[in-house]
């Protein structure tokens, strides 16, 4: 691979990380690239959240290393790093009383002052073009005046993506964002999240669904920390490695171009 290309990728390499004491990621090697929609999946307590917080670099490896666009994760200063890497965690709590064009300009640090977060700078009309893009690309401008206590969960969960993309980050990583969403919803976050990927972000999202998973362009299947498989979702979703993953036999078919996972009793 070319520098260039390297530069434009979320790496980590033969990475450990304890999730306090448990030794959550044992060894994991991916590799993220910008403008690819990534699927992390894997059974229950297979280390991927951990994961996803060591490549934010909210959790220190224990060794092993996370490189972002090159260059070691802990060289970056933490407000131009904040800047490249943006994160939707799982159940994000927004502040109900707030208007959801206030929210999202949160990903733009404003406000974020008030709560000695980060120091208060000018506020720019890129500032406001950022967070007028992001509502419009989440289809959220519409209901900008809304308080977030009059959304439902759905446009919540679309809402707290605009304020992850107001950022204009070049990574987004998103641990479950599909949790407690009706079906229509699940589709649409994957549909925003796969739209933004081609528009040129990295995603990196943590899904349970294989299903949802499998309209992303590349997975990671975690087991007990380890990577199991890695590669497009034909590669990764086939029965010999769901079985070891899941312990589940499943046949796995295609129905209109769509990759199916049935589990069988
Ligand atoms: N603070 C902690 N102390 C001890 N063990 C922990 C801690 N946090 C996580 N673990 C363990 O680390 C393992 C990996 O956890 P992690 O949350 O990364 O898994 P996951 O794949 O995201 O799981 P899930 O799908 O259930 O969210 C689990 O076995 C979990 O019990």
């Amino acid at each position: 691979m070319s520098r260039e290309e390297r530069a434009d990728t979320l790496e980590a390499e033969a990475l450990h990380v304890r999730a306090g004491s448990f030794p959550a990621v044992r060894g994991v090697s991916a590799r993220f690239q910008a403008g690819q929609f990534a699927a992390v999946i894997g059974p229950n307590g297979a280390g991927k959240s951990t994961l996803l917080r060591a490549l934010l670099g909210l959790t220190r490896p224990e060794s092993g290393e996370v490189r972002l666009l090159g260059r070691p994760l802990r060289a970056w200063p933490r407000p131009e790093r904040a800047r490249t890497l943006a994160y939707l965690a799982q159940g994000e709590a927004l502040p109900p009383d707030a208007r959801v064009r206030d929210v999202v300009a949160l990903g733009r640090g404003a406000g974020a002052w008030k709560w000695g977060l980060i120091p208060t700078r000018p506020w720019t009309q890129a500032d406001e073009d950022a967070v007028t893009g992001a509502l419009t690309r989440t289809d959220t401008l519409r209901f900008e005046d809304r308080r977030v206590s009059e959304l439902s969960g759905g446009e919540r969960q679309r809402v707290s993506l605009a304020r992850a993309l107001a950022t204009q980050p070049r990574f987004l990583l998103l641990d479950e964002p599909t949790n407690h969403l009706d079906l229509a919803y699940q589709l649409d976050v994957i549909r925003h999240v796969r739209c933004e990927a081609a528009g040129g972000l990295g995603v990196v999202a943590v899904l349970h669904d294989l299903g949802l998973a499998a309209r992303a362009d590349r997975l990671l299947l975690l087991h007990q920390g380890r990577v199991l498989a890695q590669g497009t979702p034909e590669e990764v979703l086939t029965p010999p490695h769901l079985h070891a993953a899941y312990g589940l036999r499943a046949r796995v078919t295609r129905d209109a171009g769509r990759l199916l996972v049935i589990p069988e009793d």
